[in-house]
């Protein structure tokens, strides 16, 4: 559904990204992860073509994406950012922006109805006429799902959609994608600091360090040696009620020489 080729990306002068590939089929959901700073988003909104590569290319459903104006990707991408807007529109018609690449004139009542339906998988039916900007920020959050959820595009691509939500919201965040990936064939990509939520919910894992690909694939790549090398930080990796989970070290005499390195995560870790 998405393919990107080689893509080589920066800044002003500044190579950010460098020679990065990534295929994402429908019905999977690919975690991105990696250090801050490491291209995490550079590389989503290349996938999104809010930002043109200096090499490479982008193949949406076997379109170079540089062929494509934004409404044509926006039928097919919706693109959730990092940090959501606060805006004086109320949840209702943020949330009815995601329907502008397929509204000619007026919103119909499928339009409508598409909106509402959003806001109710979203929980967010009762803030349907307050100003996203009087919300929390995991409120907003949910906003700026909901409206990528109106967009009916069959490409999620979202950047650390879980970072302002609670617990619980985050799995039921986390579920909803994956019922999306099953049930509606999307295919989605998120970044994600939590290794963990990425274990339990993704299919296929970009680790990226200093804007390369440090390893690409299924959930067998992931080993404590990896994550070490991409995180900088020792891990033991074990299962918990079936679930494998990601445990960072502590090494007391290690972190007496080097305190940025290590993260305490309680006593006998
Ligand atoms: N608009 C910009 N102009 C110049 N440099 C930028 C710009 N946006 C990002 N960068 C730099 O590009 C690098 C990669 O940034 P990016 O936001 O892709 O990282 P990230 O992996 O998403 O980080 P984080 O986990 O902190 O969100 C960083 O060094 C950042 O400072």
């Amino acid at each position: 559904m998405l393919r990107a080729k080689d893509i080589t990306f920066g800044y002003r002068k500044e190579v950010i990204l460098q020679g990065v590939s990534i295929s994402v089929d429908r019905g999977t959901i690919t975690a991105v992860l990696g250090m801050n700073g490491s291209g995490k988003t550079t590389i989503i909104k290349c996938l999104n073509g809010l930002l043109k590569p200096w090499y490479g290319v982008v193949m949406l459903d076997g379109e170079s994406l540089s062929t494509l104006n934004r409404e044509q990707i926006a039928r097919k991408v919706a693109y959730v950012p990092q940090r959501s807007y606060e805006s004086d529109l109320s949840v209702f018609d943020a949330v009815l922006l995601g329907r502008k690449p397929h509204i000619k004139w007026n919103p119909s009542n499928i339009d409508l109805e598409i909106v509402s339906d959003a806001l109710r998988t979203m929980g967010l039916e009762e803030y349907a006429l307050r100003p996203v900007r009087e919300l929390s920020g995991g409120e907003i959050q949910r906003v700026a799902l909901a409206r990528a959820l109106a967009q009916e595009a069959e490409v999620l691509l979202l950047d650390e959609p879980t970072s302002s939500l609670d617990l619980h919201r985050q799995l039921e965040v986390m579920n909803l994608l994956c019922e999306l990936a099953r049930e509606r064939g999307m295919a989605i990509v998120l970044s994600v600091h939590d290794i963990n939520l990425a274990l339990r919910f993704a299919d296929k894992f970009l680790l990226l360090r200093d804007g390369r690909v440090y390893a690409y694939g299924e959930r067998d790549i992931l080993t404590p040696k990896l994550i070490e090398e991409v995180f900088n930080v020792p891990v033991v990796m074990q299962h918990v009620y079936d679930q494998l989970i990601v445990i960072p070290i502590f090494d007391a005499r290690d972190a007496k020489n080097d305190e940025r390195s290590y993260i305490k995560v309680g006593a006998g870790a």
